[in-house]
């Protein structure tokens, strides 16, 4: 009884402790964060016992660690989970498929994504009846540092005040060395990241689907095809850099997907997408580094906001009337991005801004105008979720609405033109009956 109330006492006290007295309860090696600009932060190690770089930012999330942690767009990220006990449900095997045509994954990517998890206070034990494992033998799995038993609440604060700062995890013996001078650390920013999480071949998902939609790939969540899919799309996912123009004749919508680090790094994808939105007519739509680079294509600047928004708990305001979108409701959005679109007035010709958040006024989306007659919208959040509120999840529905009304009305023009003689009838790319993931030659 003793034993027990001390160990309550223990954990009940640590909320107490300061980030350099915290009381390690494991017999794990010590770790510790050092931050570029000078702050060092002591904790217990999990997870795998291994030293590494990376950006240092946080997530306001309650829920959704394992969602998280598989997003392609924490790639290079240090993060800090504000809720301070993380990994109480485990993790559920990720291979488990959903049906034959999703996307082969039940988080969102194959692997840990993120380079380190930061927790006040990791759970010793998990339950939910679909776990298969803790959180620390996930990360340990996944060659991924953990450190847990530091004041999450104080290095947010400092985040939150000096900006998203780079950082360095040191275990073990490395723990007990001095904090890297400021030209040691690693600025993952200046790599093009989605070059790296991208799909480096064309796949196709549900290839029966009714209508046809590419999915340029800077990272894609998978809860991203999934969404479409469900929905009854048959989906081609096609690398960043793919120049959609080859091959736009055969797809009825373009989405363009989340990704992570900075969006500069993907004028290349803008360059394409600026012809296709020139030359062709049909559906785009865009979340978060798609949106981006759909602005960037538009004309607009993206820049880098202090500490971005990570969370499941962001507000945003429609300033525009599109499918299930009321102009004047605001809608609770699941986030990720240290980058934004510039509100600059005027907007470009044919373009407007179509969300804003509700905290910091940053541009949460954007839209083609009505006058502009075209079906292209970008979003910085995520209405796919995972984790997140599903408050924008029609968004997708109102997307392969679109789609398949401009389908409908083109092959209307085709039957007429068809029947006359004047052209041949349309041959579609040949999406072959195959399981789940299907190679297609774009
Ligand atoms: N989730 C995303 O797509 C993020 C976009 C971009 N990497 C940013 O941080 O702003």
């Amino acid at each position: 009884m003793l034993t027990r109330n001390l160990k309550y006492f223990t954990r009940f006290s640590r909320g107490f402790a300061t980030h350099a007295s915290n009381i390690p309860r494991f017999s794990a090696p010590p770790a510790v964060l050092h931050l570029k600009t000078g702050q060092s932060f002591a904790g217990r190690s999990f997870g795998a016992h291994k030293s590494i770089y990376g950006e240092t930012v946080f997530s306001t999330s309650i829920t959704s660690y394992t969602e998280s942690m598989t997003d392609p767009s924490y790639r290079g990220q240090i993060l800090v989970f504000t809720t301070p006990l993380i990994g109480n449900y485990g993790v559920p095997n990720n291979t488990t498929p959903i049906d034959a045509h999703d996307v082969g994954v039940y988080l969102e990517s194959q692997n840990i994504q993120c380079s380190a998890v930061i927790v006040n206070d990791v759970a010793e034990k998990h339950s939910h009846y679909l776990a298969t494992e803790s959180l620390a033998d996930w990360c340990k799995r996944h060659g991924v540092p953990g450190i847990s038993g530091v004041d999450t609440r104080a290095i947010t604060t400092l985040l939150r005040d000096q900006g998203t700062t780079l950082g360095r995890i040191a275990i073990g013996d490395d723990a007990s060395l001095p904090a890297p001078q400021p030209e040691e650390y690693w600025d993952p920013t200046t790599e093009n990241l989605v070059a790296q999480v991208s799909t480096k071949e064309p796949y196709g998902l549900n290839p029966t689907g009714d209508v046809k939609i590419a999915v340029l790939d800077f990272g894609a969540k998978a809860n991203i095809p999934r969404s479409l899919v469900r929905r009854g799309a048959a989906v081609t996912i096609l690398p960043w850099n793919f120049d959609f123009n080859t091959v736009r004749d055969q797809y009825d919508g373009l989405f363009l997907s989340n990704g992570p680090g900075d969006p500069n790094h993907c004028t290349e994808a803008a360059m394409h997408l600026r012809k296709t939105m020139e030359e062709w007519d049909k559906p785009i739509f865009g979340i978060c580094m798609g949106h981006q680079v759909i602005g960037i294509a538009a004309g607009l600047d993206a820049y880098r906001m202090t500490f971005g928004n990570r969370g499941h708990n962001q507000p945003v305001l429609a300033l525009a009337n599109a499918g299930s979108i009321k102009a004047g409701r605001v809608y609770v959005t699941s986030q990720n991005h240290q980058y934004a679109l510039k509100l600059q007035d005027p907007f470009p010709a044919g373009w407007e801004p179509f969300f804003i958040n509700c905290n910091d006024s940053s541009v949460e989306g954007i839209k083609s105008t009505t006058e502009s007659g075209r079906k292209i919208w970008g979003v910085q959040f995520h209405p796919e979720s995972a984790g997140g509120p599903l408050d924008t999840i029609e968004m997708f529905t109102d997307f392969l609405t679109e789609c398949r009304a401009h389908k409908a009305q083109s092959q209307t023009q085709k039957n007429d033109l068809t029947s006359s003689g004047k052209v041949q009838p349309f041959v579609s790319m040949n999406h072959t009956e195959a399981p789940r993931r299907v190679a297609v030659a774009a």
